[in-house]
């Protein structure tokens, strides 16, 4: 019986599972835990679902093998121990994915990689293109070159934020606990399981500390922030043990398990509000009435050949407007690339690109998935 219909119908999900569960109380990786998660995202594969995995873990890992008794506080020592845990970590992914066929690939983010537009950009190519290969990617925070400063710290914050860069439908958070309490359970044993909220629900905050378990980070603090942020681009959040029996499989397809949060406005919705609200126009582009059309009925990526003109002063990844020859508004979208080379490109098959430009960028001027028509 599918309960939770909207989840059922995720996609794509984001599954984020935490230190507090990676590890066997401290002694290194659980690493019989991470073959049963590892089935189960094999499985959601084979229903045809594509799945990301944000991994904690390997500063709990670097930890064992360096023989340190209790998390490190000083970041040199904490990084570590994530170089030395982030091999074994990976390895250990790697291992249980390949027994069901499946390719992983590493993929270490920094906070600039995220703030950043065209590293965003980037690294959302890199993530799309390995998705849409069939790769599972396994995210971890870059830990060995972030200091105190730029450190996101937990993997929820993370989680959220590649939620936000693959479009990702569902943010799977996988924990310790078996969801949102209304207190922290291990001081409160009347603390009582909040089933469903809106993800954007303030009071959310009072009932989550950040205290976190011995090796976890962010607590359910970061927890509950990291949906309000999956949010934005419209994904729900689930939270939930990653110790109930194939939680995975069983959240995904609707069951009632965890805590799930819930967006306030569709992907499309919700895309449309943060082009229109969050970012300023660095210029426009001029469409001819062919590109006008295939935009409005087709819903397709805006390609060069359909651009008369352009003007403004963008970079790659800047927002720019889409108006037809009378000037009048017909899309937002986040230009692949800059003002110079968008002149360059103007008018001309995307197949000539490599030889226009010099190297072999994206064949669309703005993929119709950065792009909102009006
Ligand atoms: N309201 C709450 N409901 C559930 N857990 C809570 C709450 N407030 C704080 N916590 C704590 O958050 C911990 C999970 O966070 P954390 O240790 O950072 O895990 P992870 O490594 O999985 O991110 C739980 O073990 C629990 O003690
Ligand atoms: N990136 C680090 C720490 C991340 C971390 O502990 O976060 P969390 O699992 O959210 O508490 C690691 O892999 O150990």
């Amino acid at each position: 019986m599918v309960i939770r219909e909207e989840i059922a119908k995720a996609q794509r999900v984001v599954v984020k599972i935490g230190s507090a569960l990676l590890t066997n109380d401290g002694q290194g990786l659980d690493v019989d835990s991470i073959g049963s998660w590892v089935e189960q995202i094999a499985m959601l594969r084979k229903q045809g679902k594509e799945v990301v995995l944000v991994s904690s873990g390997s500063i709990a890992a670097g930890m064992k093998r360096l023989g340190f008794l209790s998390r490190p506080t000083q970041v040199n020592e904490l990084q570590a121990a994530a170089a030395v845990g982030q091999m074994e970590l990976v390895g250990v992914y790697e291992s249980h994915f390949e027994r069901f066929g499946l390719n992983t690939a590493q993929i270490l983010l920094t906070h600039d990689d995220l703030s950043n537009r065209r590293r965003y950009l980037n690294a959302r190519s890199s993530l799309r293109t390995l998705v849409g290969l069939g790769v599972v990617p396994i995210v971890n925070e870059n830990d060995t070159v972030v200091t105190d400063e730029i450190r996101f710290g937990d993997n929820d914050t993370l989680g959220a934020l590649v939620t936000n860069l693959v479009e990702a439908d569902l943010l799977l958070i996988l924990t310790d606990q078996n969801g949102l309490y209304d207190k922290n359970p291990r001081d409160h044993k009347d603390a009582t399981l909040i089933s469903h909220a809106s993800a954007s629900d303030d009071t959310l905050e009072s009932m989550a500390s950040g205290g976190a378990g011995v090796l976890g980070s962010g607590g359910m603090l970061t927890k509950v922030r990291a949906a309000k942020l999956a949010a934005r681009s419209g994904a729900h959040t689930l939270i939930a043990s990653g110790r109930e029996k194939d939680v995975i499989v069983r959240t995904v397809s609707g069951e009632k398990l965890g805590t799930w949060l819930l967006p306030d406005f569709t992907p499309i919705a919700a895309r449309k509000q943060w082009l229109a609200g969050h970012l300023k126009s660095r210029g426009a582009l001029i469409l001819d009435d062919g590109a006008v059309k295939a935009l409005r009925k087709q819903g397709t990526s805006l390609l060069p050949v359909g651009v008369k003109d352009a003007e403004g002063s963008f970079a790659r990844g800047d927002m720019v407007l889409c108006v037809d020859e009378q000037g009048d508004l017909v899309a937002r979208g986040l230009v692949n690339y800059s003002i110079a080379e968008t002149l360059k490109l103007l008018g001309k098959p995307s197949s000539k690109r490599g030889d226009i430009l010099g190297y072999e960028g994206e064949p669309e001027l703005i993929h119709r998935d950065d792009l909102v028509i009006i």
